[in-house]
């Protein structure tokens, strides 16, 4: 559904929906995507569908979460998002310009500068999993600022539910056994959010 409304200056707008503007948002997403994990395959001397093969395939699924992080008057004694890897394959991340994005190298945490439309590209725990640990999985935090409000809209892309994961058999030898369980991704989740042993 398409809404119509009159501007201030008279001028006519078009509001999409926000569902509608997601959906289109994921849709464009999608060719994006299949260059990121067609790059990541690459990498590991695959064929460029071999990585979203081991995803699910054309059952990768979209999910976007919008963030918002208020001004906090004591930003040095809160965080905005704890420290993390993020459980998607990939995730495709548009901050607005307000810095808050940290990422954990060589044991600091380095600001991840803000580019004007530029995608911020996590690799998640999945990849991680089908790379059989060749690809790690970005640990990241944010911080919060004393006066702006800071926005962020990650769009998680994920296997379904149901779906297997496990490190790509053609990458396994003797020499480099598996360093993962193959599981369902729901089953990931599970052991993740209530910190059992995976
Ligand atoms: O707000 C950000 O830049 C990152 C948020 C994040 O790490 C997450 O939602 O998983
Ligand atoms: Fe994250």
């Amino acid at each position: 559904m398409v809404e119509r409304l009159q501007g201030d200056e008279g001028d006519e707008m078009t509001i999409l929906p926000l569902i509608e503007t997601n959906e289109q948002y994921a849709q464009n997403l999608i060719p994006v995507a299949d260059k990121l994990l067609g790059w990541l395959s690459r990498g590991l001397g695959l064929e460029d569908g071999e990585m979203k093969q081991g995803l699910g395939g054309e059952d990768l699924t979209y999910m976007l979460k919008i963030n918002y992080y208020p001004p906090c008057p004591c930003p040095d004694l809160a965080l905005g998002v704890a420290p993390h890897t993020d459980m998607s394959a990939i995730t495709i991340l548009v901050p607005n310009e307000v810095q808050g994005l940290q990422v954990f190298k060589d044991d600091h945490w380095y600001d991840v500068a803000y580019i004007p439309n530029a995608l911020i590209i996590h690799i998640g725990d999945q990849v991680q999993i089908l790379s059989n640990g060749k690809y790690k999985s970005v640990y990241h935090r944010t911080t919060v600022n004393k006066d702006k409000t800071r926005m962020s809209w990650p769009m998680f892309l994920e296997p379904p539910l149901e779906f297997e994961v496990g490190p790509i058999p053609k990458l396994i030898s003797q020499d480099n056994p598996p360093k993962y369980k193959t599981k369902k991704f729901k089953d990931y989740v599970y052991c993740k959010l209530n910190k059992l042993s995976q």
